[in-house]
């Protein structure tokens, strides 16, 4: 059994400690607010983000050397704007080089960096390669029930994939490998824009017909821009693509879906994301995506529409009416004619 951090308190890395513990792991659970840690070890709950009862394996600590100090494997569960802040924090206090695990979901607006390159690029003595990255169809309140769930795990390597998968695999959390890091990170990163667009419809009444068309055209976009990246568009079809897409844009648990349908009934994305209180990562992976598709040229018209809802204040109905109103054309694209050679891997 191992000893291993999670970095990042909010709901799902609490359910990622619950698996850990529940598989015999001493899980120090670092939180960057003092009075959650004291709270989570005096009542055994983190009761802002998951309704669940904590095992004993897991302790929570406030000072980020106590909670890295000798673990075999360090799990990162960060909203993805704070990453580079914990990742400096981090190299102050590391002596040693434990396995760095991400399940965070997001694409940095600006560099249109994936996570597992931020963390490389922020962390001293780690390369891209020595990352590895969960993701999958997985919402931490059903995760925390111990109820059927699916991931996948992927690094470069295999080697640092199945130490994952050895490392989180149990009766109720079954864990894949894969090697495409590419695919794996944007599925969980893009389906977040598909799930606010998803929300919004649900939130305008428009129906199951309307929402199957959002999620498998919104499939469509997330293949082409993957595909221009380097990914396999079959990594889109399986746990952290169609899986994730799917999961997000039909469960109420879904922040992103919630997000999306308050939007869709008229809120405003302030008040919305205010009444939330917790991160809706598809706003900011909106604004990334939105500059990659228009810097390579990739036709991504949903994820457009989300934009100028999000921040140029146009009306979800008005969205609907032009993306229903495109010049018409065949359903299926040549993916190949979207591969994008210049991205750095
Ligand atoms: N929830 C889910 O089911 C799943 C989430 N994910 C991904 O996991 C990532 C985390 O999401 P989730 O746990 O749901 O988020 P939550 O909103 O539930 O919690 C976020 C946590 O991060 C903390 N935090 C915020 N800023 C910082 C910072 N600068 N330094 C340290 N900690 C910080 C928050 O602290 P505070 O309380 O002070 O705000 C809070 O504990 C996201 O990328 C999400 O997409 C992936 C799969 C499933
Ligand atoms: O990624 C998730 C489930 O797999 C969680 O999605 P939300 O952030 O929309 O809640």
């Amino acid at each position: 059994m191992s000893k291993v951090a999670v970095l990042g308190a909010g709901s799902w890395g609490t359910a990622l400690s619950i698996v850990l513990a529940d598989n015999g792991h001493d899980v120090r659970f670092w939180t960057h607010r003092k009075e959650q840690a004291n709270e989570m070890n005096a009542t055994n709950r983190n009761k802002k983000y998951l309704d669940a009862d904590i095992p004993k394996q897991i302790t929570a600590y406030h000072e980020l050397e106590n909670a890295i100090d000798d673990v075999s494997a360090i799990i990162m569960v960060i909203p993805t704007k704070a990453i580079r802040e914990v990742c400096n924090d981090l190299n102050k206090v590391l002596k040693h080089t434990p396995v760095i695990i991400h399940a965070s979901k997001g694409i940095e607006p600006g560099s249109l960096k994936r996570i597992s390159q931020v963390i490389s690029e922020e962390m001293d003595n780690y390369d891209y390669e020595d990352i590895t990255v969960l993701s999958g169809p997985s919402h931490a309140e059903e995760v925390g029930k111990r109820l059927p769930t699916t991931v996948t795990v992927s690094s470069v390597t295999s080697s640092n994939a199945e130490f994952a998968q050895d490392l989180f695999i149990n009766e109720s959390f079954r864990v894949y490998t894969s090697t495409d890091m590419i695919g794996i990170e944007l599925g969980g990163a893009l389906k977040n824009i598909i799930a606010l667009g998803a929300g919004i419809s649900d939130g305008l009444g428009y129906g199951d017909n309307a929402k199957s068309a959002l999620i498998t055209r919104g499939l469509a976009e997330i293949t082409r821009l993957g595909a221009s990246l380097g990914a396999s568009p079959l990594t889109f079809l399986g746990l952290p693509g169609a899986g994730d897409l799917i999961v997000t844009c039909t469960s109420p648990h879904s922040r992103n879906w919630r997000a999306g349908n308050m939007l869709g009934k008229g809120y405003k994305l302030d008040e919305v994301l205010e009444q939330m209180g917790m991160v809706v990562e598809g706003v900011r992976t909106t604004k990334a995506a939105h500059q990659f598709a228009n810097e390579q040229q990739i036709e991504m018209p949903i994820t457009e529409g989300l934009y100028q809802i999000l921040f140029n204040d146009e009306k979800p109905k008005d969205v609907v009416e032009q993306l229903m109103s495109r010049t018409k054309r065949e359903e299926m694209d040549d993916i190949s004619a979207f591969k994008n050679t210049d991205y750095p891997q």
